[in-house]
């Protein structure tokens, strides 16, 4: 990291296209090549402020988190209805019976049940995202158990249904016998599983999130209550993960610079970010998946980002629709959308008018995954538990992990002339999401985008990258008419307060001037304290995101634990103003901090 010592100053849609128009989505750096009951909500809440503004450990409310375990995995045996259902939504519908689905198995048609319905996707087995295996080893069985918790809860809706996949029926079941052939086999390993998370399920529900004082806490937790698919995915990184664990260790590398005896009693770290109030510089960074922690997924960001006044960032591959998540929403509750481009343009347009059209509030254009990075855990785990033992590893393109599947959606000959093409479908800010070199964060500003995001995917992408924090330093020494000019000064002591030992921070030079055009600067990665923010902040960046402390936090306590996640950060940013003796984000500058070697 020589920027550190050098210088003290789809062709598949996800939540974008769930239309069946808009269904598939594509794949590149732009380079040419509900909560279980209020009442225990607010005592969740009310106990969290306290808790937090107090010494944390005094923390003791008891209360039941909002898991609703009536979803999968226990769903498999409830998801086969026993009796004949006539009619839906007024409709006469079509009965298939259990024979007539399980017969199927030895001809060439392949017919799967979800939820009680009955669906031929003969046609469709070979576009769906998620591989043709899975569905092929799991033909003329009841799938919900694994459907459910990687798709949308409408993505069988008539109109999100991609026009292959033909929808036939309720399932009529005709024995005892027929209805457990349909049943999907569970290996002894995800048995095992299961008692293992609904134990520590259990173990969470008495406690509440008592025990729960910082995000890291969170992690240990989620990792306990993850299936280890789920797990693997959340955690994995790129190789050898060096870059995830660097995100991390750069901000150990910078050291605060307290100002002592300055009255603290007031502090405020709320913000505004891209214009939109924010009661801390922080956001939810776009993270896939979040239904492999949580039943709810998404939604609980969403809900918990309304309540404590933060924004939440939705990814492309959110296990929520974006119609869901909108639905969710508050009255002016603002949210960016994460966005990959379809090599597909009329697709990705659709994505676009859909996000203008939903009200979004900024999209972030992810650059850093053309294609998906080498995600060895995902890899391993994956095959080890869903996909086929025998072919899972033929080739390295043949792999399935969830992240493969998913980049095998994104498209790669995205460029930097494609921005113009983007500016020109919305009207709304464009963040540059995964910039990892000053030239692009200039690059970026020169062609018009209206800020960056100064990330590594949380290490997923290109492994031995350089981190969020030393891109801003790197910044910091090549281009600082980048920055705000109050944070264009070096770090480490100022001549001038020296000289005037009574100010807490550095005049503006007069010589520095704004930019001519607003453009915001983000940091994301490795982010697990309150420090962490207020060193990005002192060092220029505009907000910082957060993806996987809110992925576990989510996963830990739905929507309770984004939002005790969310005092934790606040808490945490507050007490560390105070101990640097600052009252308001303005006052974090660069002489502020201090880096070592
Ligand atoms: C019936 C229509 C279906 C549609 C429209 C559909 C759609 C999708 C989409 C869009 C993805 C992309 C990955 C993501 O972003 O989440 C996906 C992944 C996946 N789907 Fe489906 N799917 C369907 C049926 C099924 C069935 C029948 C199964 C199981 C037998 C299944 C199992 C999976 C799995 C396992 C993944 C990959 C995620 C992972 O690797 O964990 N899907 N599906
Ligand atoms: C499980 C997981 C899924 C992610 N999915 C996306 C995504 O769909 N789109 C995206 O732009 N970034 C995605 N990211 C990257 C995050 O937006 C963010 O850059 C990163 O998580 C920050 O690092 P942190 O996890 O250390 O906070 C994902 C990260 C994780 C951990």
């Amino acid at each position: 990291m020589p920027s550190f010592s050098s210088f003290s100053g789809a062709t598949f849609l996800r939540a974008g296209g769930r239309s069946s128009r808009s269904f598939f989505i594509p794949k590149r750096t732009l380079s040419t090549h509900a909560s279980s009951s209020n009442q225990v909500n607010q005592r969740l809440v009310i106990g969290a402020s306290v808790a937090l503004a107090v010494p944390t450990y005094l923390y003791l409310t008891r209360a039941r988190l909002d898991y609703q375990p009536d979803t999968v995995p226990d769903k498999v045996e409830s998801d086969v209805p026993d009796r004949v259902h006539g009619a839906k939504n007024g409709r006469e519908v079509d009965k298939i019976s259990s024979r007539e689905v399980l017969e199927k198995k030895d001809s060439d048609e392949f017919w799967v049940v979800i939820n009680g319905e009955v669906y031929n996707v003969t046609e469709f087995v070979d576009e769906h995202p998620g591989g043709r295996e899975i569905i092929e080893n799991n033909r003329s069985k009841d799938v919900s158990y694994i459907f459910n918790p990687r798709h949308p809860s409408d993505q069988l809706e008539p109109d999100n249904l991609p026009p292959s996949v033909k929808h036939l029926g309720q399932l009529e079941i005709e024995s005892a016998y027929e209805k457990e052939q349909l049943q999907v086999k569970i290996t002894k390993s995800e048995e095992d599983e299961k008692i293992r998370i609904q134990n520590k399920r259990d173990e969470y529900e008495e406690k509440g999130l008592s025990n729960i004082i910082n995000m890291r806490d969170f992690q240990s937790a989620a990792e306990e209550l993850c299936t280890k698919v789920g797990w693997a995915y959340y955690a994995s990184a790129a190789d050898d993960e060096i870059t995830k664990e660097e995100n991390n260790t750069d901000y150990k590398k910078i050291r605060f610079r307290p100002r002592v005896l300055r009255s603290v009693k007031e502090v405020d770290a709320s913000t505004k970010i891209l214009g939109y109030d924010s009661t801390i510089p922080l956001w939810i960074s776009p993270a896939a998946m979040a239904k492999l922690g949580h039943p709810d997924g998404e939604i609980n960001m969403t809900k918990g980002a309304a309540s404590t006044g933060i924004i939440q960032c939705i990814s492309s591959f959110a296990s929520c629709s974006i119609e869901e998540i909108t639905s969710a929403r508050t009255a002016n509750q603002p949210l960016f959308f994460q966005l990959y481009v379809n090599s597909k343009r009329n697709l990705a347009k659709d994505v676009i008018s859909k996000i203008n059209r939903l009200g979004l509030n900024a999209i972030l254009l992810t650059v850093d995954a053309p294609v998906g990075g080498k995600r060895e855990r995902d890899i391993r785990v994956k095959g080890e538990f869903e996909a086929p033992k025998t072919k899972a590893f033929d080739k390295q393109g043949d792999t399935k992990g969830v992240s493969e599947t998913l980049f095998s959606a994104v498209d790669p000959d995205l460029n930097w002339n494609d921005l113009k093409w983007l500016k020109e479908q919305t009207d709304l800010p464009i963040i540059i999401k995964g910039v990892q070199t000053v030239e692009d964060a200039v690059q970026a500003y020169k062609l018009g985008a209206d800020g960056v995001i100064l990330s590594n995917h949380g290490g997923r992408q290109l492994d031995t990258t350089s981190t969020g924090i030393s891109t801003l330093i790197e910044i910091r020494k090549h281009a600082p008419f980048l920055l705000r000019p109050a944070h264009r000064i070096p770090t480490g002591p100022s001549k001038e307060l020296i000289e005037n030992p009574d100010k807490l921070v550095p005049s503006i030079p007069t010589t520095e001037k704004p930019l001519e055009r607003k453009f915001s600067i983000f940091v994301d990665g490795g982010i697990w304290r309150g420090t962490d923010v207020v060193k990005a902040l002192c060092l220029g960046a505009d907000a910082v995101g957060v993806g996987r402390g809110f992925l576990f936090a989510q996963t830990v306590g739905g929507v309770q634990g984004v939002e005790h996640a969310v005092k934790i950060f606040q808490s945490e940013i507050e007490s560390t103003m105070r101990l640097l003796g600052a009252t308001k984000l303005d006052d974090l500058r660069p002489s502020m901090v201090d880096i070592v070697n």
